[in-house]
């Protein structure tokens, strides 16, 4: 089976494209590098820089390449932007998902596995959160990926597509031996701010709201480390290639930390002091998302090796320290 890895030079594509590589399989890469590195994808692998809403060049290289299933990244994914900017995501995101579905159906392929979101769930109605919690994103970014699985169902109906969503939730963490890791162009995300700090790199980390309802006032997230994501990717192909129907899954460790409490870790993870004061709240930031991932356990056989998020933020820690300036230092 070959698979293509659309945003495949991106954070978690580069670790899907390096497990693939791991087990021997074949894999094509499309990136339009809005936010990715070519640096992260090794130079053996066909890379295409490709924005996937250009139609005919994406269709260009399904014809090219031998392809039999799709892992779909390629997207604009920062809560605080998309509050801002909202078309972007609607079209990036939603729009982007129609023209790839059109080219997947002109060329026959009819298998994705798809990086959905814990941000589909909005404010949730119970925690820990599962598959059957009702979606109602409360930020553009969650409603363009909710969109984005309601398209995919549709177009199972009618053209027999069999997807599978992962719902992540906060994902974090490197490659163990640090050879490829986090670098957002504008970072946004709380762990590397955490640890840009530690090196040195900023003054301090501002904690976003100390008013919400959780039991210290801080956000709370779910924190699941990068390897075990893509672990759950391959299970997800392989779960399709079997032939089995589309569906869904919560990807989380169902252990929630607020914001104190990552920073508190990354200090106790680095020995460093990490300095961090409180701001105001960041729009479009939820007060708790805690997964619960029993689904994709019993289905996929899922087994997530980090628990603590300590184990999670050195294995980032690794990947910061020997790449303070990210992939430049490739
Ligand atoms: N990081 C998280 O915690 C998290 C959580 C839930 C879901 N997700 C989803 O996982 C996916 C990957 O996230 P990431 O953190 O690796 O982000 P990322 O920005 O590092 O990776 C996205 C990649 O897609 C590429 N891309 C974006 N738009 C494209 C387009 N139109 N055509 C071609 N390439 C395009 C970018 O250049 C980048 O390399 C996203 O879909 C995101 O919504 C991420
Ligand atoms: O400098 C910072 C950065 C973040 N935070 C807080 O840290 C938490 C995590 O924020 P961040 O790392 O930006 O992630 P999220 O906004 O929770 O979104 C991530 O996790 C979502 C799933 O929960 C994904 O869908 C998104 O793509 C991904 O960016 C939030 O409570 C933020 O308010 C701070 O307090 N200070």
């Amino acid at each position: 089976m070959s698979t293509l890895v659309l945003g495949g030079a991106g954070y978690i594509g580069s670790h899907m494209v390096d497990l693939l590589l791991t087990q021997h399989r074949d894999v094509v890469v499309v990136d339009n590098l809005a936010t990715g590195h070519r640096q992260a994808v090794p130079a053996g692998v066909p890379f295409y820089e490709v924005d996937i809403r250009d139609k005919q060049a994406l269709s260009d290289v399904f014809g090219q390449e031998k392809i039999d299933q799709v892992v779909h990244f390629a997207a604009s994914s920062i809560v605080p932007e998309s509050m801002a900017d909202p078309l972007k995501y609607f079209d990036n995101n939603t729009a982007g998902m129609i023209t790839l579905l059109e080219v997947m159906l002109e060329h026959d392929v009819k298998q994705i596995v798809f990086s959905s979101t814990a941000a589909t769930y909005g404010e949730p109605e119970e925690s820990p959160i599962k598959e059957t919690t009702p979606q109602k994103p409360i930020n553009p970014y969650g409603l363009s990926k909710l969109q984005m699985e309601q398209i995919m169902a549709w177009a199972d109906k009618a053209y027999d597509l069999k997807w599978v969503a992962l719902r992540y939730f906060n994902v974090a963490g490197a490659k163990a031996d640090g050879s490829i890791g986090e670098d957002h162009p504008t970072e946004t995300h709380l762990v590397p701010i955490i640890l840009q700090t530690a090196l040195g790199e900023r003054d301090e980390i501002i904690m976003y709201g100390d008013d919400y309802q959780t039991p210290d006032g801080f956000n709370v997230r779910d924190y699941v480390q990068v390897m075990d994501l893509v672990d759950a990717h391959v299970l997800a192909l392989d779960y399709l290639a079997k032939g089995n129907a589309s569906n869904q899954f919560n990807l989380g460790t169902a252990n929630g930390y607020s914001v104190k409490e990552m920073v508190e870790a990354a200090r106790e993870a680095t020995g460093q002091p990490i300095p961090a004061k409180i701001g105001p709240r960041r729009a479009g930031d939820p007060d708790s998302l805690v997964a619960d991932s029993t689904k994709a356990r019993e289905v996929l056989g899922w087994a997530p090796k980090y628990e603590s998020v300590q184990e999670i933020i050195k294995t980032a820690w690794t990947w910061h320290q020997t790449h303070p300036n990210g992939y430049q230092d490739r």
